[in-house]
């Protein structure tokens, strides 16, 4: 079971609610589209899988549909009686919170580890899940779909044009790559932008022991000034020993950079 964009767009009016732009609602009402996330997912029966921004529950029934174990989380509590009318049969958890605050540890409690499953929120999908990473190692994996551009900067590979601090954040944790796109028009209402399927399989344990800390300062420090050469962009942080000591040309520019050459600087100028 799924929701067309007639049954839909007919919700809406009879719950007298217009999506929301400040909460990124743009609702994927295409049967195909739901089903096609649901399989790239790879959940399958009694698979716990989280959920974040469910709104009105279309992509939710398709999880729900492979026989997964569905937690959906939803913030906006106008469309949250419209999610529980549409998922009422289903058997989902219903978790009403903000993603961005919510007590993961005692949403995701009973299961170790956990498949994110989303179409998130645009406007804060790349913080959420750099926080997710970070914060909830209960989420072992993660098939997002994001703006397109947002997909190409999480999923970048060192040397990729989108490669920058949110790829080498994910990188730090995770492995992940693009594995689909998604046109605008299945969306209610249609965004402007095309959207992008990233899957994201955390590490067993990060891609560098360089404390975090020091790496994602010079992280930031590099890709602050990105066309410069690493020698001026760090000059405050790292001197030619530790260049040296690391391998790492003090001529590279930042997006040369694998995560891994960010760890061994890190490690050789300990600040
Ligand atoms: C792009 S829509 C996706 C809706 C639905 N999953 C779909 O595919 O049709 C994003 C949803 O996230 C919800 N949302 C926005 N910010 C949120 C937050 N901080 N925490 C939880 N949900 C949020 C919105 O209300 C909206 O329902």
């Amino acid at each position: 079971m799924t929701l067309t964009r007639t049954q839909a767009v007919a919700l809406l009016e009879a719950h007298d609610l217009a999506p929301s732009r400040a909460l990124g609602q743009n609702f994927v009402v295409d049967p195909n589209t739901v089903r096609r996330i649901a399989r790239l997912a790879a959940v399958g029966p009694g698979d716990p899988v989280v959920e974040i921004g469910a709104g009105l529950g279309s992509l939710t029934l398709a999880l729900a549909d492979t026989g997964a174990e569905v937690t959906a989380v939803e913030v906006d509590r106008h469309v949250l009686p419209v999610l529980r009318e549409v998922v009422a049969d289903a058997g989902v958890r219903v978790v009403e919170g903000d993603a961005l605050e919510l007590d993961w540890a005692e949403v995701l409690a009973g299961h170790p580890s956990w498949t994110l499953v989303a179409n998130l929120p645009y406007n804060v999908a790349t913080p959420l899940v750099l926080d997710l990473l970070d914060d909830v190692p209960a989420i072992g994996r993660m098939l997002v779909m994001v703006q397109r551009e947002a997909g190409e900067r999480l999923a970048a590979e060192v040397g990729d044009a989108a490669y920058g601090i949110p790829s080498v954040k994910v990188r730090y944790w995770a492995t992940a790559r693009l594995v689909g796109r998604v046109s605008a028009e299945v969306f209610l209402p249609r965004p402007r932008v095309e959207s992008a399927l990233v899957e994201i399989t955390r590490r067993d344990a990060p891609a560098t022991a360089a404390d975090p800390e020091r790496l994602f300062a010079l992280v930031r420090a590099g890709f602050g000034q990105r066309r410069k050469m690493l020698r001026r962009s760090l000059a405050a942080l790292v001197d030619d020993d530790a260049f040296t000591a690391a391998g790492v040309r003090p001529e590279a520019r930042p997006e040369e950079l694998s995560v891994e050459d960010w760890g061994r600087l890190a490690t050789a100028s300990p600040g």
